[in-house]
């Protein structure tokens, strides 16, 4: 199709019209702005106020890196820390996110959209362990990721940020709920941080109970067990107690080898044999699950931390 302007006179054209923008049409893909296009002869901040404070951000970081020495960035260890921190934050920002939509969009239920998030934050944060530096300190830096998340979670709750941390995470959509298993979840999360760390089987093993074996318990109980029901916990399954046990077991079994391949730690137990003292815990784990005196975001990692510390060493 012709245009009214070709070659080199369109390209004076747009030079004479668009000052801020520094490529041509050619260079973007886009058509030229028409002369009554509202972007069409603005100041640098107007356009930038029209593209948003994310783009401004994100090109502010970008220069930023570009002026700098990138093999410094990456041999620093509190550079190293601290990014492996950033992209938890962010990715569990997005976590919740992506969950939370497909639940409001109508594609799963909100409790199972809630418990998937129960599964895979603590798995997922263990994930990411390994990659931070060898520094003594490195636990400081990574403890702000549930830290900062407990922080949500309280600003959420008592109503000082109406955050959609609450839609993804909470019961009944009421706030306060937040302050509960949530955040006992969180809390463990930053106990096992500090406490434990990455040589440690036993905040390896309490999470994987913790996030897992409570987690898959619901979501198999909830379908699976509804006539045939514990008689001291009527409110739980048989199926969701065989669940926890086979789930954690496998998810601790992983995530401890994950350590193991990273090199984090060393444990001086055949497959087989690991596999049954894995077992051992979580049936006594699911066992635990079953009673209603705490919660379970606190009794399940607590009893797992204290077998494991006994059975793994
Ligand atoms: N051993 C289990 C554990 C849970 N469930 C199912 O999962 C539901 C929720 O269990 P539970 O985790 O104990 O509920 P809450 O503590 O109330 O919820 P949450 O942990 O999500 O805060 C139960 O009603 C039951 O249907 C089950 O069948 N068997
Ligand atoms: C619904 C929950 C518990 C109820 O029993 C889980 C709450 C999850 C937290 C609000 C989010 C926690 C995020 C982790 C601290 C970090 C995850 C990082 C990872 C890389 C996604």
């Amino acid at each position: 199709k012709k245009t009214p302007l070709g070659g080199s006179a369109r390209k004076k054209a747009y030079r004479g019209t668009v000052p801020v923008y520094g490529a041509l049409p050619e260079d973007t893909g886009h058509p030229p702005p028409s002369p009554n296009d509202s972007s069409a002869g603005q100041s640098v901040p107007a356009v930038a106020s029209r593209v948003g404070p994310p783009l401004a951000i994100g090109c502010f970081v970008a220069a930023g890196l570009a002026s700098t020495d990138l093999s410094v960035l990456a041999s620093n260890p509190l550079v190293r820390d601290s990014a492996c921190s950033i992209v938890a934050v962010v990715g569990a920002v997005g976590w919740l996110k992506v969950w939370t939509s497909l639940a409001a969009s109508g594609a799963m239920d909100s409790r199972l959209s809630r418990k998937i998030i129960h599964c895979g934050s603590g798995p997922l944060f263990l994930l990411v362990w390994p990659l931070y530096s060898l520094e003594p300190n490195a636990r400081l830096v990574a403890a702000l990721v549930p830290a900062l998340n407990m922080a949500r979670l309280v600003a959420a709750g008592t109503k000082r940020d109406s955050s959609d941390i609450v839609t993804a995470v909470s019961r009944s959509g009421d706030a306060k709920e937040v302050l509960g298993g949530p955040l006992l979840y969180c809390a463990v999360l930053l106990a096992a941080t500090l406490f434990g760390w990455r040589g440690s089987s036993a905040a390896v093993v309490a999470i994987a109970q913790m996030a897992i074996g409570d987690g898959v318990a619901d979501i198999v109980g909830r379908r699976f067990g509804k006539r045939h029901k514990w008689p001291f916990a009527p409110s739980k399954s048989y199926a969701g107690s065989i669940a926890f046990a086979f789930a954690a077991t496998l998810a601790s079994f992983a995530l401890l080898r994950w350590f193991q391949i990273a090199g984090c730690l060393a444990l001086p137990f055949e497959t087989t044999d690991l596999l049954a003292r894995l077992f051992l815990i979580s049936v006594l784990c699911a066992f635990t699950e079953l009673v209603p005196a705490a919660d379970d975001n606190i009794s399940v990692p607590l009893v797992a931390a204290i077998l494991a510390t006994t059975l793994l060493r």
